[in-house]
């Protein structure tokens, strides 16, 4: 046995140790979590993070190693913190948008009992998921009538986030207006350019200035701060509750059919689901992409859906994105996202859900 292989079992029989203990300790942390959680208690604490690193690299008796320990051990706290999070945030779900937005309102029917966190930015939502702020996040993916949200993709193939399950949601449109006021007096009416642009059979009828705003929920809040009853917002029933405004025409929207398809994303892949998404990209080279798609034909599945986005940091190139029917743990599905993988670059299953 050389000099490598006699240090190397030295540190096996080490990590060995470190392991059983490293779980010890996050048992511990769990108790920590748990009393936090009960006692509402911020997770981080400084204070306690500076004792821990001082009374234990004061009795270092390496000199030398002592910045190295520091970092060990503040690194081992930082991953405690972690753990921490996705123990008390694992009833919290996150959504873009104001309260009484679409992506609140499919947030709650998911989660009716869940805790929920709104923030400014979809990139804000993942990366609340990614740093275990929230358990999940509720994101807009695609209008029936409006099309893709293509920055989503652009998150899904940027972060190693992954869709777990979709839910689509009915998006209806209503007038509302101040509680006793009727069509006859409204004069102006507050929405988002896309809402108003999906009632316009309905709003033909009358002659009311249509005023953009910059979603549907703020414009309700503002109707109903206004006190103004010749102002009237187009926006969902449940914002109507939540702002106390009176629903004065119901289910205005031209197309019946106006659905927004949300998708929840998380840190890990579901075990299974009977579709599954993937993005890559390709060589610039002719025939790259149809390889791919051979492929898919090759084993038998069907390709439900493929997009192209331009990549951020190349231009005019893009990737793909692609949605295939079948069972992610099968073992003709993994030979075939095997073959793809090697004849792609940039290749990751981005979801595994149920359709
Ligand atoms: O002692 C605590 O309060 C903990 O939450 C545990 C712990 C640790 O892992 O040691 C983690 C986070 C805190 O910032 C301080 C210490």
């Amino acid at each position: 046995m050389n000099q490598l292989d006699k240090a190397r079992e030295k540190i096996n029989a080490i990590d060995v140790q470190m392991r059983e203990l490293f779980e010890q300790r996050m048992k511990a942390v769990e108790e920590v979590a748990e009393y936090k959680l009960k006692n509402n208690m911020k997770i981080f604490d400084p204070d306690r993070e500076a004792e821990v690193i001082e009374k234990n690299s004061i009795k270092m008796q390496n000199e030398k190693l002592k910045p190295y320990y520091r970092e060990y051990i503040q690194a081992v706290m930082d991953i405690s913190k972690s753990y921490q999070e996705s123990i008390v945030n694992c009833d919290t779900y996150g959504y873009q948008g104001v309260l009484g937005a679409f992506s609140h309102i499919a947030t709650q029917r998911l989660f009716p009992h869940g805790k929920m966190k709104n923030y400014a930015a979809f990139e804000g939502a993942v990366k609340g998921v990614l740093n275990h702020e929230i358990a999940k996040a509720v994101l807009p993916f695609e209008n029936s009538y409006t099309g893709e949200v293509g920055e989503i993709l652009d998150l899904l193939f940027k972060y190693d986030v992954v869709i777990q399950s979709i839910y689509d949601l009915k998006i209806n449109q209503n007038l509302l207006g101040l509680k006793g006021a009727t069509l006859c007096d409204i004069k102006q009416v507050y929405s988002k350019d896309q809402a108003i642009n999906q009632c316009q059979d309905f709003l033909k009828n009358f002659d009311y200035e249509l005023i953009p705003y910059a979603n549907t929920a703020l414009a309700a809040k503002f109707v109903s701060e206004s006190q103004d009853k010749s102002k009237a917002a187009i926006a969902s029933i449940e914002t109507a509750e939540l702002y106390g405004l009176e629903v004065l025409a119901e289910n205005i929207n031209t197309s019946k059919d106006n659905t927004t398809r949300f998708v929840v994303v998380g840190n890990e892949l579901p075990e299974d689901g009977n579709h599954l998404s993937i993005v890559f990209t390709v060589h610039h080279e002719s025939g790259q992409l149809a390889k791919i798609m051979q492929i898919v034909a090759k084993y038998g599945f069907n390709m439900e859906n493929i997009k192209s986005r331009s990549l951020k940091d190349a231009s005019w190139q893009y990737y793909f994105y692609m949605e295939i029917e079948g069972h992610y743990r099968d073992e003709k599905m993994q030979s075939m996202l095997e073959e793809c993988r090697n004849s792609s670059s940039n290749f990751k299953v981005i979801g595994v859900y149920n359709h």
